[in-house]
């Protein structure tokens, strides 16, 4: 897909349009036409054409204000539907890649690509191209009427349009270079003020050189001395490129010319009156060719930024709408992320249908790479992953997610009801919801909240983190998954609802298959099973008990924690 082909939805429309445009620049020359008949009529002492000039005047403003609206009217509607389309695509195309991949471009990139990407091309589709087209039709068809009066007037009339055209260019050239850096320092800002008002709390605490606020102020005084460098080498030629071609300089000069061409008897009044009016028409357009080509080259900018986003690959899911019983293989799975060392190396494991099983590993040894496997968030580099005996790409996105509930250490709370987040919008009754929010040890602290389910989180109430916790752990609850999935999801809950939790953990563990990813081995050691993970690799498979006697990663791991808590202490 080249990316002019992303306008294909909306091109239908606009060929019309600048149809329109054009016969709206040509009518608007009308009234210039019939006042320079009018003028030479009178001039010449025949009859004046009262009538047919003012039905001309009127006709030609009239039309050319319809079509002009008709134009604008049918860009902003084929504007609108582009901007919808394309940003359901990236919509789409975010939801389709892989998380990583999306997260790794980071907020500002693409809040660039969904919002001002789509925002440059209402410049181009609504009005640019509207724009270009009466640039070039009012000054050729200007030229054509004028040398219709006198060849040599709008011969002389280009002069202006020529000097304004040979300025422009030299205050452009090597531009090319100056655009690319313009748009990199603004990319820039947007990078670093995003970096710093996210991470506002460490920047008050930890600022000084080299923090976020520090690369935020350097990003905008670059672009300032940028600008200011670039602007001062190209003022005075551009001030120049303006100037030559405004209205009164052009009419001024044609209205000497007129003057001196009369008077020795080789131009008629006719021509100079037309000369004076449609000069300024087919010169001064120029001076707004530069805001155009720029916003033509932002905008196809837009489009390219826009299309290579579209093209980043996406995880397909399958057509199999329910994953068949049984348990949850690994085979010999590795996983690297781009040009990263492996996080995972060969990882082979079951997880039988019921059961609680935890996951312990030092800090980077893979653990939540397997939970975003296990989430389809990205697939392994090589080996698969079958529940029942089915791959999990063969199963729909649906399928997927009803068999397997996930907690992440990432909360993803949205700033809705409390209902609403829990449900995702699913049909499921109050008892349900409930059940599972006792479940989770924070049924009593809903109700107590002002409007108990229907209280909208981030407005009503603000939660602790502890709290949020426990509703994702409802959250996941509410879907009844025959896998549940916690990535260090007890972290930042209390003693006592951890053991409330953990006990109702065991209870789950009955009847479904609960992976409890953690780096805390007290927590770790209620399992009935537990996976050691070390740089990536399956360092151990049993029960607490028995890896403690025979695992070393494992022990390194209690060591560390011994050690851990005596540092504490
Ligand atoms: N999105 C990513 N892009 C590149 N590398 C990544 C990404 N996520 C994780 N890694 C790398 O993969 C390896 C495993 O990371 P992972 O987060 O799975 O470990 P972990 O055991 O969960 O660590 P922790 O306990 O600190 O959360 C690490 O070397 C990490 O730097």
């Amino acid at each position: 897909m080249t990316s002019p082909e992303l306008l294909r939805p909306v091109l239908g429309r606009l060929v019309p349009a600048a149809v329109l445009q054009a016969l709206a620049g040509v009518s608007a020359l009308l009234p210039l036409l019939a006042l320079a008949r009018f003028a030479g009529a009178w001039a010449s002492g025949d009859a004046l054409p009262g009538t047919t000039i003012v039905v001309t005047a009127v006709a030609g403003t009239v039309g050319a204000a319809l079509a002009a609206a008709a134009a604008t009217w049918i860009t902003h509607r084929a504007d609108a539907d582009l901007s919808l389309h394309l940003q359901r695509r990236l919509a789409e195309t975010i939801r389709h890649a892989p998380v990583p991949a999306v997260q790794g471009q980071g907020a500002a990139r693409i809040k660039k690509v969904v919002q001002d990407d789509t925002g440059a091309l209402h410049y181009l589709v609504a009005h640019t191209l509207l724009d270009v087209v009466a640039l070039v039709v009012v000054p050729i068809a200007g030229f054509a009427v004028l040398a219709a009066f006198d060849w040599r007037l709008a011969l002389c009339s280009l002069v202006p349009l020529v000097a304004g055209v040979l300025f422009y260019a030299r205050a452009m050239r090597g531009s090319g270079a100056q655009f690319a850096e313009y748009a990199v320092a603004q990319q820039r800002i947007n990078a670093a003020v995003v970096d710093y008002v996210r991470g506002l709390p460490v920047a008050k605490v930890y600022g000084g050189p080299g923090g976020a606020r520090t690369r935020f102020l350097s990003a905008a005084t670059g672009f300032h001395d940028f600008f200011r460098a670039w602007s001062s080498g190209t003022a005075v030629v551009t001030t120049a490129s303006w100037l030559v071609v405004t209205p009164g300089l052009t009419a001024t000069g044609l209205t000497v010319l007129g003057v001196i061409g009369v008077t020795a008897g080789w131009l008629t009044p006719s021509a100079m009156v037309a000369g004076v009016l449609l000069g300024p028409a087919i010169s001064a357009p120029v001076a707004v060719a530069g805001p155009r080509l720029q916003a033509i080259r932002t905008g196809l900018s837009a489009l390219s930024s826009i299309r290579e986003f579209l093209e980043q690959p996406a995880l397909r899911f399958g057509t199999r709408g329910s994953a068949p019983a049984g348990s949850v293989r690994l085979e010999r799975i590795s996983h690297r992320y781009d040009g990263d060392r492996l996080a995972l190396d060969d990882v082979s494991f079951d997880l039988p249908p019921t059961g609680l099983v935890a996951v312990v590993g030092a800090s980077g040894s893979g653990k939540s790479t397997l939970a975003a496997l296990l989430a389809r968030f990205a697939d392994p580099t090589s080996g698969r992953i079958l529940i029942g005996g089915t791959a999990l790409t063969d199963l729909t996105e649906k399928a997927l997610y009803d068999h397997t509930a996930f907690v992440f250490q990432d909360t993803g709370m949205r700033r809705a009801s409390v209902r609403d987040n829990l449900t995702g919008g699913r049909a499921v009754t109050d008892e349900e919801m409930a059940g599972a929010a006792r479940d989770a040890a924070i049924h009593d602290e809903i109700t107590a909240l002002a409007h108990g389910y229907d209280t909208v989180l981030g407005v009503d109430t603000e939660l602790s983190g502890g709290q949020i916790q426990r509703l994702c752990l409802a959250r996941a609850l509410v879907r009844s998954p025959r896998l549940l999935v916690l990535d260090e999801a007890l972290s930042a809950v209390d003693a006592a609802s951890r053991s409330v939790l953990l006990d109702m953990l065991e209870a789950q563990a009955e009847h479904r298959s609960v992976l409890l990813i953690t780096h805390q081995l007290d927590i770790a050691a209620r399992a009935d099973r537990v996976l050691v993970l070390a740089d990536g690799r399956l360092a151990g498979d049993g029960t607490a008990a028995e890896l403690s006697m025979t695992c070393p990663a494992y022990q390194a791991l209690t060591g560390d924690s011994t050690a851990h808590a005596e540092g504490r202490h």
